[in-house]
């Protein structure tokens, strides 16, 4: 658990950050979010005291930051920035090993680390633990930026708009990783970004910032039925609220099941259980149909979703 009571930090007269109180529980993801220059980037490198804090307090699991050796406390927060940081004249492994390196751990060891991180993060352990960041596109460095954080089994993890320099769709796919990744591992997690549509789809709670100061800071069903200030609305989108909410459920949650799977009827389209309700109306719409079939990975048709269920239950 990480703690933040009443925290300043204060750049000669300006107050970059205010005054700020967070909780952000074991095993959650928070997401800050807020336009540029809000604050969120000095919070989240106060927390591994990249930065100094003016005044207040932080805690990782009881105890102050402030008392640890920072070093120690570095080695247990994984760091992705955007700029990825990796070192250019360094391969992908050495890069990625880096952490396990400092933590002295056997070199066996480490480079078992470094294969399965290549592969959790969708590398090729053979190829690209070879390359230098030179030859990897911006989503490939991004990637290794990822594993590298994960690399020393950290407790936390710290993410400074890690995907912010990349195309959309490069982007939805490490979302996506990240997800993923974040279900098998469980790590405790503050995200940056000033992109609210990615903060819906990552966080358990969301720390909405503007001007040092945070506005709100709940789930993203609660931010989005219930903005806090006319600035959060602002921020959410008023109009597509109720779409937006429906990208939080997915079809497993609503869909009719069949008792035993079958044969899917040949249609022009259907889902899979994860995907959003969202998805499934926007294809419903597209294919002008009243449900949709549900398939399982094998192709076997396991339920039914339908629109004016789908519509009752949604915003
Ligand atoms: N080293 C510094 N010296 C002086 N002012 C700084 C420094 N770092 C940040 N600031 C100021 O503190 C405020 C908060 O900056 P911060 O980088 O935390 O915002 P941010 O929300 O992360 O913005 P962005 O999304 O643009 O990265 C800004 O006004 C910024 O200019």
């Amino acid at each position: 658990m990480i703690e933040l009571k009443g925290v300043t930090r204060r750049f000669g007269e300006a107050v970059a950050v205010d005054n700020i109180d967070l909780t952000i529980e074991t095993g959650e993801v928070c997401v800050l979010v807020g336009s540029s220059g809000c604050g969120k980037s000095t919070t989240l490198r106060m927390i591994n005291r990249l930065l100094p804090r003016t005044s207040g307090q932080i805690l990782v699991d009881g105890e102050d930051i402030n008392k640890a050796d920072p070093e120690a406390l570095r080695l247990n927060m994984g760091y992705a920035i955007q700029s990825t940081g990796l070192f250019p004249h360094w391969t992908v492994a050495r890069n990625i090993g880096v952490v396990p390196t400092l933590l002295k751990w056997p070199a066996q060891k480490r480079d078992e680390r470094v294969t399965e991180l290549l592969a959790l993060l969708g590398l090729d352990p053979e190829t690209d633990a070879r390359k230098y960041p030179h030859q990897l596109s911006g989503g490939q460095a991004q990637r290794v930026g990822v594993a590298r954080a994960l690399a020393g089994d950290p407790n936390i993890l710290l993410m400074d708009e890690p995907f912010g320099a990349l195309d959309a769709i490069t982007r939805e796919s490490l979302q996506q990783e990240m997800l993923r990744i974040q279900r098998q591992l469980n790590k405790t997690t503050v995200f940056v970004t000033h992109d609210i549509d990615e903060a819906l789809k990552l966080a358990s709670r969301i720390a909405v910032m503007d001007q040092g100061r945070i506005i709100q800071h709940d789930t993203p069903e609660a931010i989005l039925r219930r903005p806090a200030s006319a600035f959060v609305e602002n921020l959410i989108g008023k109009g597509d609220r109720g779409l937006k909410l429906l990208a939080l459920r997915t079809v497993s949650g609503l869909m009719e099941r069949h008792p035993e799977p079958r044969h899917p009827e040949p249609v022009t389209d259907s889902l899979n259980e994860s995907d959003s309700l969202r998805i499934a109306l926007s294809l419903m719409l597209w294919n002008n149909t009243e449900k949709l079939p549900v398939l399982d990975a094998s192709g076997a048709e396991v339920g039914i979703v339908n629109r004016e269920q789908l519509l009752k239950v949604g915003a």
